[in-house]
């Protein structure tokens, strides 16, 4: 990646943001918006970021976790040995590196060090555990964080190539694989989809997560998933010794297994058959966006062993990204929640991956600029993992000879009002707060399902309600009459029931909720949920100061002050006032903060018995602050098993280190567990 400048602390923030986002519509609503290589390379720029300002990187930042947060909606399970991630390489070069330093894990020759590796496809797909004892499928759940998953033990048997029963087996076994929508059904579905009007899915990694993740596993069902089975966690009486060989014992057992795996001699010919497989992508009846090359006998994996999110002895080596010419034809602007106005490119169609794109965001005026657009431009665009596509250059040489640049609005294309851009801002605003785009956006916010979650309230109502005057703001939603909602175009009087049935239900969501539906910069799920924890009450929480704000574990400064300000905002003080007429009242929260290990800060590493996220939220509920990485303001490391580099880093700072005994010993101490 290219040089950048380091960030400020608000660019930090508003990027740790963006990722945040990106990995709820990822992991949590199987709906990215941007290409996966362009979500490496935002995590990317978050980790630098924190490498350079440790203290910066609290408990609460994204590129701390794996995964996504694990859904309420099914019961959560914890795997056995904890399911990883795979690192990446992209080239040849990156390959004989990565064997390299695979032979020094191991204190070999890294000159002289041949291995034996088995190759197989990585599957774009979602990975699921399967866990059985003495021979029974006992659940199988998805990945989650690494540590918990979800149960989906039904909607997973829909899928085929899946035994229940293992006979003569013994002890635990744990199945891992990648449940996939194939391109064929994910192409059926999309058929139908346009046929009905209804969403389409972005691609079939999406499709898959969104099918397994239905309640009614009837509906999983009827999306025709399929499964590929390619390792093991627990293995008791497994008489494998290679990769090679798991594969084969999956397959005698009955397991759906891949055609495309091989075992061969040497890196060389691993590197020609994924050449071969490179070529040969596009015929696969699956998406796949590399092939996964893992050190094949089982002895050795065991002594290359993990990193912190990887196995040393596995690596993803990615296909190229696949990219095409169109044509420019027009960009268009659309204004959002804060008044933030997107520009957006509408271009010639064109066929990628097997998708048409026809539009890609150019995100700010600085990015149409530094890209140097033109209307009838000739530009290379590219899309990796079918998401929205972007672009990524212009060709000069295919320039029209009248093309004029692109002249970024002055004035909201919605309500007129002449827009502003302050200083060191790349974006630009609408200030205007009655916009009726940023009503629009305002309002769908507050409905959405990371918010106040009222269903029935969908975009074609929202658009009537404001076009008719009906309302301004969300608090207005609340004032609606069945009356006033049957009488709208394709409603009824069971649809305006049934909306009023949702918005009395919205009236008592709890409080992080009501929070984040504000719509308040910077303060999303995540932060909500702190901010509800820590004050219990919005009226507290509304006459907070900011030191206050700043105060709560894994907020700063600039969060605190722009939340202070924006709770202290007319319009949302108004906006406040008739939520709370309307009858808008979150029940208190009840758990109320210890102040016990207040000014203490953590930082968590290791295997413990325990997920990591019930010792941070234990911790944090007593006032400590919990953080990523061990610098000399760190009280204590709290290690488990296995802990590697942080324990280290602690070592030579001289920083406690507790064990697990040792934490409940410091809080038996300070009175928090009974002696
Ligand atoms: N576009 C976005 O907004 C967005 C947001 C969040 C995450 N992401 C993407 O999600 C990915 C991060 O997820 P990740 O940590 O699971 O990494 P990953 O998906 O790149 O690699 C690890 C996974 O590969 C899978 N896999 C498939 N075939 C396999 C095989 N034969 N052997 C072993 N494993 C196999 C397993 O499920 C494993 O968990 C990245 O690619 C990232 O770009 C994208
Ligand atoms: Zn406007």
């Amino acid at each position: 990646m290219s040089t950048e400048s380091p960030l400020t602390h608000a660019e930090y923030l508003d990027l740790r943001d963006e990722v945040e986002r990106h990995n709820r519509a990822y992991h949590e609503q199987d709906d990215p918006e941007i290409p996966d290589d362009q979500y490496d390379a935002l995590v990317h720029r978050l980790r630098a970021a924190e490498a350079e300002h440790p203290e910066w990187a609290d408990g609460l930042s994204p590129a701390q976790q794996v995964g996504g947060a694990v859904s309420t909606a099914f019961e959560s399970v914890d795997h056995p040995t904890p399911m990883t991630s795979l690192d990446n390489a992209f080239g040849d070069d990156e390959m004989y590196g990565w064997q390299e330093r695979l032979a020094r894990s191991m204190n070999m020759d890294p000159e002289t060090a041949e291995f034996r590796y088995t190759t197989e496809l990585k599957i774009d797909g979602l990975s699921v555990n399967l866990y059985y004892r003495d021979g029974e499928l006992q659940w199988a759940a998805t990945r989650g964080n690494g540590r918990t998953g979800e149960k989906v033990t039904a909607q997973v048997l829909t899928v085929p190539g899946i035994p229940q029963q293992l006979p003569g087996l013994r002890g635990e076994l744990e199945v891992r694989g990648e449940v996939y929508l194939a391109r064929e059904d994910f192409a059926a579905y999309n058929a139908r989809a346009e046929e009905l009007g209804e969403p389409l899915l972005k691609n079939p990694r999406n499709g898959a997560a969104g099918a397994l993740r239905q309640k009614d596993p009837e509906v999983t069902r009827r999306r025709g998933l399929k499964a590929i089975f390619y390792s093991l966690g627990k293995r008791d009486g497994v008489p494998a010794r290679t990769q090679g060989e798991v594969l084969d014992w999956l397959a005698a057992q009955g397991f759906a297994t891949s055609p495309y795996s091989r075992t061969l001699d040497g890196l060389e010919a691993a590197l020609a058959y994924h050449a071969a497989l490179t070529a040969s992508r596009a015929d696969l009846p699956f998406d796949a966006d590399g092939t996964v090359i893992k050190l094949d006998a089982l002895a050795l994996q065991g002594e290359a062993g993990f990193t912190s999110r990887a196995p040393r002895w596995a690596i993803a080596y990615k296909f190229p990204v696949e990219e095409a010419e169109t044509v420019l034809e027009e960009i268009s602007v659309g204004v959002g929640r804060t008044g933030k106005i997107t520009p957006l490119a509408h271009l010639a169609p064109r066929l990628i991956e097997g998708s048409t794109v026809s539009r890609a965001t150019l995100h700010n005026e600085d990015f149409v600029r530094d890209l140097d657009l033109r209307l009838g431009d000739t530009v290379v665009v590219r899309k990796s993992g079918g998401v929205i596509p972007q672009i990524m250059r212009v060709i000069p040489e295919r320039r029209p000879a009248d093309a004029q640049p692109y002249v970024f609005p002055t004035e909201c294309p919605q309500c007129a009002h002449a827009l502003v851009r302050t200083e060191g801002d790349a974006n630009t605003y609408c200030p205007n707060p009655a916009c009726p785009a940023q009503q629009f956006e305002r309002i769908s916010y507050f409905v959405s399902r990371e918010a106040m979650d009222i269903r029935g309230v969908g975009e074609q109502l929202i658009r009537q309600l404001l076009a008719q005057e009906l309302v301004r703001d969300a608090a207005d939603l609340y004032t609606l009459s069945a009356e006033t909602l049957a009488g709208l175009e394709r409603s009824g009087d069971k649809k305006a029931a049934n909306i009023l049935v949702q918005l009395e239900a919205s009236k008592t969501r709890p409080l992080w909720r009501v929070i984040n539906a504000l719509g308040i910069q910077h303060v999303g799920a995540r932060v909500s949920q702190a901010l509800a924890a820590q004050f219990g009450m919005l009226d507290h929480l509304v006459a907070a100061d900011e030191a206050a704000v700043a105060a709560v574990p894994g907020l700063g400064p600039v969060i605190a002050r722009n939340l202070v300000a924006a709770l202290q905002d007319e319009a949302m003080r108004d906006l406040l006032r008739r939520l709370e007429e309307a009858g808008v009242q979150p029940p208190q929260e009840q758990q109320q903060r210890g102040t016990a290990l207040s000014g203490l800060s953590f930082v968590i590493t290791g295997t413990l018995s325990q997920p990591r996220d019930h010792y941070r939220a234990l911790l944090e509920s007593q006032g400590a602050r919990v953080t990523g990485s061990v610098t000399k303001k760190t009280s204590f490391l709290l290690a488990g098993e296995d802990a590697g580099s942080k324990l280290e880093k602690a070592q030579q700072l001289g920083t406690a280190v507790l064990d697990e005994h040792g934490l409940a010993a410091l809080l038996t101490e300070h009175g928090v567990l009974a002696g």
